[in-house]
């Protein structure tokens, strides 16, 4: 599988912990997006830089490119909330190696959040590294449940 382009976006909280992993990744050889914010602003918001790197996901994604996305704040809750407003993004909050890999196997999840106020550097770039070289699975039941998610994204209608 080749490598994934990553589009990662943070607010102020998280934004030593976006530099760090921006050069980290790029060290690695991933193609590596960055929607800001470009400078420290102790009072900037999160919700713009995180939709944006989820646009960009969904739209590399219809294209037909392998992208994934990083979102990351200071718990990271916010972040995920509003990349999962975007419509096509399956965004998950990750606190351990456990629940980093299981969203990529078990919910094909296309964003990582991270809160960069809960981790150690090296903490959160295990978690990176974890979400962005796990496949998903494709077992059936998974496969199943992400598809009632879509369609009452797209129908508003619940599937059981
Ligand atoms: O994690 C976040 C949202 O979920 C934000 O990064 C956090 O709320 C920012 O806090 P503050 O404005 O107090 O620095």
């Amino acid at each position: 599988m080749p490598k994934p382009r990553v589009h990662i976006a943070t607010d102020h909280a998280g934004m030593e912990l976006s530099a760090h992993l921006v050069a980290h990744l790029r060290g690695l050889g991933y193609e590596v997006v960055d929607h800001g914010p470009r400078e420290y602003d102790a009072l900037d918001d999160y919700p713009g830089f995180c939709i944006n790197a989820a646009r960009a996901v969904v739209a590399d994604q219809e294209a037909g490119t392998h992208a994934l996305g990083i979102v990351l704040g200071g718990s990271g809750n916010g972040e995920q909330i509003a990349a999962n407003k975007v419509r096509g993004i399956r965004a998950a909050l990750a606190w351990n190696l456990d629940t980093a890999r299981l969203a990529r196997e078990h919910n094909d999840a296309n964003v990582i959040a991270v809160g960069g106020r809960q981790h150690t550097l090296e903490e959160a770039t295990a978690l990176i590294d974890a979400f962005l070289t796990e496949p998903f699975s494709n077992d059936e039941r998974h496969v199943r449940r992400i598809g009632q998610i879509a369609a009452y994204e797209t129908t508003g209608e619940v599937v059981q």
